[in-house]
């Protein structure tokens, strides 16, 4: 589950008339495939491949059944297997088949009344269908009457580039939809609140990997910029490079090689032109099967000719200027998470901008003195301004040490009181 993902919600545990039936027990206890990006940013294998998907039932209250009559949450009925828990599973799943590009990865899956599944679907990207009404493309006229919409996200209620799905399940005759991850737009959110009013029976289920699923593209919808962790290999006393500018290698095996998991995990990569030109790099995920990031280079001076990064499966993108900016413009090309790995000038730009949410260091129990140190100038000139880090993890990778982490909730609140 990634680090960032919180709610409110209480966890499955917490709702203990609904987790004390054996049968919901079971059913919950799903094995979820992940298709597509097998490798979560803190290293492990990505959550949806390895563990169940945790459901609990928002307890706000908003999200209530239209046709409830007391305040509590909505409860399978445990005499009564409830389809719709495996459906969230494979709708989790089959999501991932869509791209990671504008749009959220989302699926869905339609249950008939007694249980069967009638059709699944799922987003391809943005102006091709949202995954409700793929899925509902599926079944002939009348067939989804009755039935149960389970989906990843919120239908949304706007006409974009395709119409509402709210409408289109209203349309079909669907007479309840579960759904995982609300959809924050102010113009595609508020789905849920028209099926209601059409007498659909709505359910809100806090699914985490709903959200996990969708966590950057959340993120860009937040900020405007896609996720950015910034990544570096050290020795132990905080250089990146010997004195003489080589850096190859600092770290060993087993640490460069979950480098490659996290390139695998990301959509973009990026360096500053002085890595070019000093390191050569490949920037490719060195996985078999692996999503390859799309390398960006960011500064003025000209990429070399011979460069290895015009060997990448992915054109290069240079990009120059304000870094928000350009953060930017990758988020509107879909871009929704880079991991830069430029060296200590890029880096500490990041860090000084307060553009940073992850930090990744490597430590190698290795020293090579001099002046090569790992950042510069983040914006630190007394030690009352200087970045506190929480740390969400530690982990060994034969002889380094990950540490992963994050600047501090009170460093950013200071940030956006000065
Ligand atoms: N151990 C490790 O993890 C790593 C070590 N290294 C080592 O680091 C050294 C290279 O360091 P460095 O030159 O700092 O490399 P960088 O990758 O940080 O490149 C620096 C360049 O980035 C460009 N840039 C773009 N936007 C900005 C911005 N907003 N602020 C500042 N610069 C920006 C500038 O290019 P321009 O001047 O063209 O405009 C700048 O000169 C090498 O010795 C290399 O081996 C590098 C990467 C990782
Ligand atoms: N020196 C160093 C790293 N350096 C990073 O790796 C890049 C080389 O990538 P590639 O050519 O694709 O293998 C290099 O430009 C720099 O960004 N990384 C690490 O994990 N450990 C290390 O000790």
């Amino acid at each position: 589950m990634y680090a960032h993902v919180e709610s409110s919600a209480p966890r499955c545990g917490e709702i203990p008339h609904l987790w004390s039936k054996p049968t919901n027990q079971r059913k919950l206890a799903w094995q979820v495939k992940f298709l597509r990006r097998p490798y979560s940013r803190d290293g492990r294998q990505h959550p949806l491949s390895s563990r169940a998907p945790d459901i609990r039932l928002d307890p706000t209250g908003v999200e209530m059944p239209m046709n409830a009559t007391t305040s509590e949450p909505a409860q399978p009925d445990a005499a009564q297997p409830d389809a719709a828990q495996g459906a969230m599973a494979h709708a989790l799943q089959i999501a991932l088949r869509g791209p990671r590009t504008l749009n959220p990865q989302t699926g869905a899956v339609v249950v008939s009344a007694d249980g069967r599944t009638l059709a699944e679907g799922w987003h391809r990207g943005a102006g091709t269908p949202h995954a409700e009404v793929d899925a509902l493309s599926k079944l002939s006229p009348g067939e989804a009457e009755g039935a149960t919409m389970v989906v990843t996200l919120e239908p949304c209620n706007h006409f974009g580039r395709t119409g509402p799905c709210a409408l289109a399940l209203i349309e079909a005759g669907i007479s309840r939809v579960v759904y995982g991850a609300a959809d924050p737009g102010i113009e595609s959110g508020s789905g849920a609140e028209r099926l209601r009013e059409a007498g659909v029976q709505v359910e809100r289920w806090a699914v985490d990997e709903a959200e996990a699923l969708i966590a950057d593209w959340l993120l860009v919808q937040r900020t405007g910029r896609p996720r950015v962790t910034v990544k570096w290999a050290q020795s132990l006393d905080g250089r990146t490079a010997a004195a003489d500018g080589t850096s190859q290698w600092i770290t060993g095996d087993a640490a460069r090689e979950h480098v490659h998991q996290q390139r695998a995990a990301h959509d973009a990569i990026a360096v500053g032109t002085g890595t070019v030109i000093a390191d050569d790099p490949r920037l490719t995920a060195r996985i078999e099967g692996a999503s390859q990031p799309r390398p960006v280079v960011f500064g003025t001076r000209s990429v070399p000719a011979d460069a290895r990064i015009r060997e990448h499966p992915h054109e290069f993108q240079q990009v120059s200027g304000d870094l928000t900016a350009s953060l930017e413009l990758l988020a509107s090309q879909g871009v929704q998470s880079v991991y830069v790995e430029g060296g200590p000038t890029l880096a500490s730009a990041f860090l000084r901008e307060g553009l940073v949410d992850d930090i990744h260091v490597y430590i190698a129990p290795t020293l090579l003195g001099g002046d090569r140190l790992a950042t510069g100038d983040v914006g630190v000139t007394t030690i009352g301004q200087q970045l506190r880090l929480a740390v969400s993890k530690t982990q060994q990778l034969g002889d380094d040490i990950l540490l992963i982490a994050h600047p501090a909730a009170d460093a950013a609140a200071k940030k956006e009181d000065a």
